[in-house]
């Protein structure tokens, strides 16, 4: 303590000769209240002792501090003793927020190591490893197990915070890179709330902005409880116009706004039971065309203790801001440079000088070596079916997915693209966020991105989970003014520009996807 903090307490020193014993006495007591813990971390990693320093010392200050001072001095109504007691509790304090500000240090140690940003009040520590997930967080055993047959050894940097953030309570919002594991870092957060299943309504949604990525995140879902009993719901066509969810048991319900939005509308649904509301991909949800359906579900969700959270792998400050109006005292959790693409992609630029050009240095990159899996995006369904439609013919096997075709169709496009049956996908955009095709060599753009984020996501189908891949970007004359922006990212991920793009005036993203000529290899008139 020190002496001139109080006047009360001034000149007033610490006799611990005469105090001996009943000093002895407090020690021993402090020595057991440490050897509680270290059998517990015995299997950490030496990284995470500690957390184990850390848990030591908050279980102290909160059960050991007033029941040990009272025990030990009750019987004693000398003032010094009185003095003694209150010394040794300073002295620990001082100790404790020694303790408090070194691992504060340690933290943001390890978050520069693991290039995680945080702001925001009290953040909790970031995860070593899953043995501590289970030992400061009691993750059951069925998860890790499922993880281990997952054969997920470490946990990915976004994982680290954000699991410990939102397992603390507390709304967040993150942005890390495409591939680097963002699902598991909402889904487990949730499955250690809910414990078990339950029969009193829904407890989670989960909204995705296409269909395709619900139906993904509700089998890496299922995958993460296999062998426990969960309720967990892809809001199908089927099931937003036939299902009463007072009927059926929910525990977490993925699904697009829309036919949440549906359900409710039609009085088929009752979220006012949601504890945890996720946005993944939030800045396309906060988009015009689906802000009005998330703003409906937002509301529906009218649980007063309800946790938000947002992720992407894009986040304009535009939806950050929107972000902070609904959210409360909200982590923020960027990983890397915000809005940056994956650096596990060599990225490239080819210039075709005109649509035409295009089909011909696609004929001529597959003969020369193809190697499967490839996606191919398009700017629009018309046009994806025009090069679908070139393809076809040619000696490869190659499948086409857009938003005209029906839910099934769709849904055997993904499944064959995944187990290798197709070897070429053409597709929208509708494909190009969140679906995680693990072996994606090469993506193509074949018609330019319309916007930074959508370059960013296309791109990161391939290079996921630490892998690496390639992404190529066709360009015309037409596109060269644009080029910049994309340079841009390819030089914040490492990738080599060429200087000249780089001396690229800045120019605004098209608000309109521009006319292009129809894919054919029909001279055009
Ligand atoms: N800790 C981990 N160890 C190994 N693999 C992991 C780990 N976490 C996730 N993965 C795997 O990494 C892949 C990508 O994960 P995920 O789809 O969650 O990425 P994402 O960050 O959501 O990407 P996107 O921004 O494209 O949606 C998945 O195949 C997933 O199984």
């Amino acid at each position: 303590m020190e002496k001139d903090t109080s006047f009360l307490f001034s000149g007033i020193t610490f006799n611990r000769k005469k105090f001996a014993p009943d000093f002895a006495r407090f020690q021993e007591k402090e020595a057991d209240c440490a050897t509680d813990e270290p059998a517990l971390f015995e299997n950490a990693d030496p990284e995470s002792e500690h957390v184990a320093m850390v848990r030591t010392d908050k279980k102290r200050k909160a059960t050991s501090d007033p029941v040990e001072g009272f025990s030990v001095f009750k019987s004693s109504k000398s003032k010094k003793a009185k003095d003694q007691m209150e010394e040794t509790n300073e002295d620990k304090l001082l100790l404790g927020k020694k303790e408090y500000h070194r691992q504060l240090e340690r933290d943001a140690l390890f978050r520069k190591k693991h290039n995680i940003h945080v702001s925001g009040s009290n953040i909790p520590s970031p995860l070593q490893s899953f043995t501590e997930l289970k030992l400061r967080h009691n993750c059951k055993s069925y998860l890790l197990r499922n993880l281990g047959e997952l054969g997920f050894k470490e946990l990915t940097p976004i994982q680290r915070q954000a699991i410990p953030v939102l397992l603390s309570g507390r709304e967040c919002f993150a942005c890390a890179p495409t591939g680097s594991g963002k699902t598991f870092a909402f889904v487990c957060p949730i499955l250690m709330k809910l414990e078990r299943a339950s029969k009193d309504g829904i407890r989670a949604v989960i909204l995705c902005p296409t269909h395709e990525l619900a139906a993904q995140t509700t089998r890496e879902c299922k995958k993460l409880v296999k062998g426990k009993k969960f309720y967990i719901k892809l809001m199908t066509k089927q099931l937003t116009k036939s299902a009463d969810f007072s009927q059926q048991p929910c525990d977490i319900l993925i699904s697009t706004p829309y036919r949440v939005h549906y359900a409710v509308r039609k009085r088929k649904l009752d979220l006012s039971k949601v504890e945890y509301l996720v946005l993944d991909e939030a800045d396309k949800l906060f988009e015009l065309g689906l802000v009005k359906q998330v703003d409906a579900v937002v509301k529906a969700c009218s649980n007063p203790s309800i946790l938000r959270s947002l992720f992407s792998a894009t986040l304009p400050d535009t939806v950050e801001e929107l972000a902070r109006t609904i959210m409360h005292d909200a982590v923020r959790i960027i990983i890397g440079r915000k809005n940056s693409a994956s650096e596990t992609i060599k990225q490239k630029l080819v210039f075709v000088g005109s649509e035409e050009g295009k089909l011909l240095a696609l004929r001529q990159s597959f003969a020369e070596s193809l190697n499967p899996p490839v996606l191919i995006f398009v700017q629009n369904k018309e046009r994806a079916k025009e090069l679908y439609n070139e393809l076809r013919y040619d000696d490869i096997r190659a499948d086409v997915i857009h938003a005209d075709l029906p839910e099934m169709q769709r849904e055997n496009a993904v499944d064959n693209f995944r187990s290798g049956k197709t070897w070429v996908l053409v597709a929208t955009d509708v494909i190009a966020r969140g679906m995680d095709f693990k072996g994606v060599n090469c993506v193509i753009n074949y018609d330019f991105p319309e916007s930074m984020a959508a370059y960013v996501h296309r791109i990161g189908r391939s290079g996921r989970a630490g892998r690496s891949g390639e992404a190529i970007t066709l360009y015309t004359e037409a596109d060269v003014p644009y080029l910049r922006n994309i340079a841009n990212v390819m030089a914040a991920s490492g990738c080599e520009v060429p200087a000249w793009i780089m001396a690229l005036a800045k120019k605004k993203w098209r608000k309109y996807r521009p006319h292009r000529e129809a894919i054919s290899n029909k001279p055009q008139d």
